[in-house]
Order: C-alpha cells, then sequence, then structure tokens
C-alpha cells in the first residue's frame, strides 16, 4: 500500500516517480479511502429504483393476505368425496376476485370460483373449470382432488414477521414490488452521494460553441456525465470548465469540497507547471494518493 502525501506547491511533480499501477488496484485503493454516506432520506416507492436500503426490513403482513384460488374454476370439500366418483355436486353460491363470500354451504354444495377470489374456510381444494363438466346448477368432478390443490395459502410468499431485505440492498423493480406487496408507500433509503463534476483546461470549449485557435471540445464532461447518470444512488454536481489559473482552481475545489462526497476532475495532473490542480488540492488541506495508472491515453489520475 503507498502511503498518502502531504500536498506541497511541488506536489504536481510527485507522480513523476511513482509506480504505475492497474486500474483494478487503482480502483480499490480509491474505494478503500471511501466513506460510507450515513445520512438517509424517505423516498415514495415509485422514485427508489437503484437506491440503497438503509435499513433491514421485515414483513408486517403475509403474503398473500388470505388463502386464494389459483384457478378459475370450483372450490370443494375433500369430505364431499366419498367413495367412488364421479361425484355430482351442487353448485351453492358464486366468487370473484375482490368479493367475500359470507354465506353457508351445505354439504355435497362447491363454490363457483375466480382466480385470486379468497377460499373460504372450510373449502381445500380448488378444481379447474376444464377439469369438471358443468350441467346446470351441478357439476361433475371425476378425478378425487388432492388436499389444497390450486390453492394459495396465506403467508406461503412472505410472512408477517420475516426478513424481507437487509440494510445495503439496493432496490431493484422487484424488491420494490415486496415492499409494494407489504403496503409501503415510501421505504426509507441513504441519501444520494454527490458528485462534483469540474472540467480543467483553459483550452477546453462547450460543443455548440465556434471552435477558437487552440481550443478542443469538452468530450469528457459529456461522455462522465453520460455514465454518472446511470447511476441511480448518484447526484451530479456538474461545475463546469476551469481554466488551468491556480486560484480560479482553488476557488473551484473548495466551492466544490463543501457540498460534494467525491469530486471527479480532468486534465491539469500532469507534471508540468501549467499542471495547477494538485497543488490547488492542496490548498484544501488534503493528502493525496498518486496514481499513475497503466492505461491509455491518459495514465494520469488522482484520488484523495
Ligand atoms: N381454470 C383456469 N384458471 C386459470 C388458468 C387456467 O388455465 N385455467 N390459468 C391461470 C394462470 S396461469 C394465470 S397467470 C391466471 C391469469 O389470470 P388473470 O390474468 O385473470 O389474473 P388475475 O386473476 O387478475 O390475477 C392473478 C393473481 O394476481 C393478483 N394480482 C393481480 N394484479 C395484481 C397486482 N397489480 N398486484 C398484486 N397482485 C395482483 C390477483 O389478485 C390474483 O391473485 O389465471 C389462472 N387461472
Ligand atoms: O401461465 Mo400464468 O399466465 O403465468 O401463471
Amino acid at each position: 500500500m503507498e502511503t498518502a502525501i502531504a500536498l506541497t506547491n511541488e506536489t504536481c511533480q510527485a507522480g513523476a516517480s511513482g509506480r504505475v499501477i492497474s486500474v483494478d488496484i487503482a480502483a480499490a485503493k480509491a474505494v478503500a479511502i471511501a466513506r460510507t454516506v450515513r445520512e438517509t432520506e424517505h423516498v415514495p416507492l415509485m422514485a427508489a429504483r437503484g437506491r440503497i436500503l438503509a435499513r433491514d426490513l421485515f414483513g408486517s403482513i403475509d403474503l398473500p393476505p388470505f388463502d386464494n384460488s389459483a384457478m378459475d374454476g370450483y372450490a370443494v370439500r375433500l369430505a364431499d368425496f366419498a367413495g367412488t366418483g364421479p361425484w355430482a355436486l351442487s353448485v351453492g353460491g358464486r366468487i370473484a376476485a375482490g368479493e367475500l363470500h359470507a354465506g353457508q354451504f351445505a354439504s355435497n354444495e362447491v363454490l363457483r370460483i375466480f382466480t385470486g377470489a379468497p377460499v373460504p374456510g372450510g373449502f381445500d381444494a380448488v378444481i379447474m373449470q376444464e377439469h369438471c363438466e358443468r350441467t346446470n346448477n351441478a357439476v361433475v368432478i371425476t378425478t378425487r382432488p388432492r388436499r389444497g390443490i390450486n390453492i394459495r395459502y396465506a403467508g406461503e410468499d412472505v410472512r408477517a414477521g420475516d426478513r424481507l431485505l437487509a440494510a445495503g440492498e439496493q432496490l431493484t423493480p422487484q424488491r420494490l414490488a415486496l415492499l409494494a406487496g407489504q403496503g409501503l408507500a415510501e421505504v426509507e433509503v441513504l441519501r444520494k452521494i454527490r458528485i462534483g463534476l469540474i472540467s480543467t483546461g483553459t483550452e477546453l470549449q462547450q460543443p455548440g460553441e465556434p471552435l477558437g485557435p487552440g481550443q478542443i471540445y469538452n468530450s469528457n464532461r459529456v461522455m462522465i456525465r453520460a455514465m454518472l447518470s446511470a447511476v441511480p444512488w448518484a447526484e451530479i454536481l456538474d461545475y463546469g470548465i476551469v481554466p488551468d489559473r491556480r486560484e480560479a482552481l482553488a476557488q473551484a475545489f473548495g466551492d466544490a469540497a463543501c457540498a460534494c462526497d467525491v469530486l471527479v476532475t480532468t486534465g491539469g495532473v500532469s507534471a508540468g507547471e501549467e499542471d495547477h490542480v494538485v497543488s490547488a488540492l492542496g490548498q484544501h488541506g488534503g493528502t493525496l494518493d498518486v496514481l499513475k495508472v497503466a492505461m491509455r491515453p491518459e495514465s494520469r489520475s488522482r484520488s484523495g
């Protein structure tokens, strides 16, 4: 592990003798000095995709909340299947999803039922309509059903009290559905990491503007912003282009340091006297890990 070096006005030269390391090692070193964001916020489920869960979440209700039919067909009681079939049973009621059936049933009565409808107490199987023959007010069933067939029992998917998700997990669409299934409207997540972006270079020009002599369009900015905008737990603060003047850079870094958790800068970290980024960073009392990364065309990046 290379030790962090204190910054001085000459620090911009410090990388010159540093060892060149791989992209993976450089990334690991940058991650090693990172601190975890602790502040949290509540966000609506609809806006929570990709956010990081702040705390463990436990089920508050069973899912499904009640025994319900997995098929359109007939709810039956096994006690009505005495002897050998076929059995002719009369239809004593009808229930669709979203309804309740409060009535009583005589023995030998079945219930016309639809997918998602609650299975009343006492019924222990649902026979698909395709496996029944309906005649007026009766159904003929030829095969004795298995107990529980085509019934989704309360709590089969989630039990109240189960740990559903752990702190630190990312909220995928499927996990969000799990929380919605518990009736949650919002969820506590870690606040977004604020990533500042500063493009350094007197020679840089914004795309869309005429290119002056010696100028080059700022292509890194749009690339980095596009990459960061795909990160749902990050927020981008774009400070635009800052010219290669030490005071201007120090001012921009000072502003950004107050507002950001991470600052991404491009340019100005080479070894010439026009490269002021490292020394301007030093003005804010930081320490610096010099990371010379084995990549082309830019081999110089810094993390601190
Ligand atoms: N006799 C037969 N019955 C069924 C058959 C079959 O071949 N023969 N196929 C089964 C299959 S497979 C499916 S899938 C379902 C499709 O039925 P529907 O499209 O009518 O779906 P629903 O009954 O409306 O819902 C099914 C289930 O999911 C619950 N649900 C619905 N919407 C939501 C939502 N937005 N969020 C949460 N949960 C929802 C609903 O309450 C039901 O429990 O048909 C079978 N039946
Ligand atoms: O075949 Mo249904 O449409 O998935 O469960």
